[in-house]
């Protein structure tokens, strides 16, 4: 599968008079990781929420393949294979690294097809740890673990808000590697972050949004180049 995985068409988003964002069309493509970039408040976490069913758009459309998402509640896009990572990992403490992937499956425990945990746990480099307790991870291996939990249903669309936040530099050259290692022709990839040199070693195009429009849209090489982006967001 190759081509347009989601596709974003005049999307409007307002809170009260507030426009956050504003008549907003971008085209996400499978096979491609896809950076949300853009100075604070520039509408990023929106789009990713407006995505997932979390906030109304009041005017526009959000489609995957012949699936119009705009109108589905959270769980109906979720069963679409349209699935986010939040910043703030959520791993269940009390639970250890191979429960948390099962949960993520969606099956009963024990109900798990055969090497699919085994499968999901060498990908997000955990294997090692599938006994220890979820709690006992390091803030960098807890995302690990998050982004297992949400590749388990092997989504076609994976949203990451933010997955470097508060990593290490070490921790976050092996995101960089584990993100790059998830692209596949029948997904697409979505990340907002900030870390421009984590942006730069993971992104196929980039988006930069700025007061709920797009302000250039292109590789990273190109993006750093522009004097607009300059001006707006990378100078300051
Ligand atoms: N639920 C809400 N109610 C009112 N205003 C909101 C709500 N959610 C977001 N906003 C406003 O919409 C604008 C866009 O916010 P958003 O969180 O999408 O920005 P962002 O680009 O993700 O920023 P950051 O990089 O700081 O996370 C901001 O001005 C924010 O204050």
């Amino acid at each position: 599968m190759s081509g347009p995985a989601l596709v974003i068409d005049g999307l409007t988003v307002e809170f009260g008079r507030f426009r956050a964002v504003d008549n907003l069309s971008l085209v996400v493509d499978y096979g491609q990781v896809h950076a949300l970039i853009g100075p604070n408040g520039a509408g990023k976490s929106t789009v990713l929420n407006v995505i997932a069913g979390v906030s109304p758009a009041k005017s526009g459309r959000i489609s995957l393949g012949d699936i119009e998402l705009t109108g589905l509640t959270e769980a109906q896009i979720a069963r679409h294979g349209v699935r986010r990572k939040f910043q703030k990992p959520s791993v269940f403490e009390a639970l250890t690294v191979r429960e948390n992937i099962e949960i993520g499956l969606g099956v009963a425990p024990g109900r798990a097809p055969a090497g699919r945990i085994e499968e999901v746990l060498d990908m997000v480099d955990l294997t090692s740890l599938a006994a220890a307790s979820a709690g006992a991870l390091a803030h960098g291996q807890k995302q690990w673990l998050e982004i297992g939990m949400v590749l388990a249903s092997d989504p076609k669309i994976l949203m990451l808000d933010e997955p470097v936040a508060g990593l290490t530099d070490e921790e976050r050259a092996r995101t960089a590697s584990l993100v790059r290692a998830l692209r596949r022709p029948d997904r697409a990839i979505i990340v907002v972050e900030h870390d421009m040199g984590f942006v730069e070693q993971i992104a196929d195009k980039v988006t930069v949004l700025h007061e709920g429009r797009t302000l250039f849209e292109g590789p990273m090489s190109r993006v750093r180049a522009d004097p607009r982006v300059v001006e707006v967001y990378l100078g300051r």
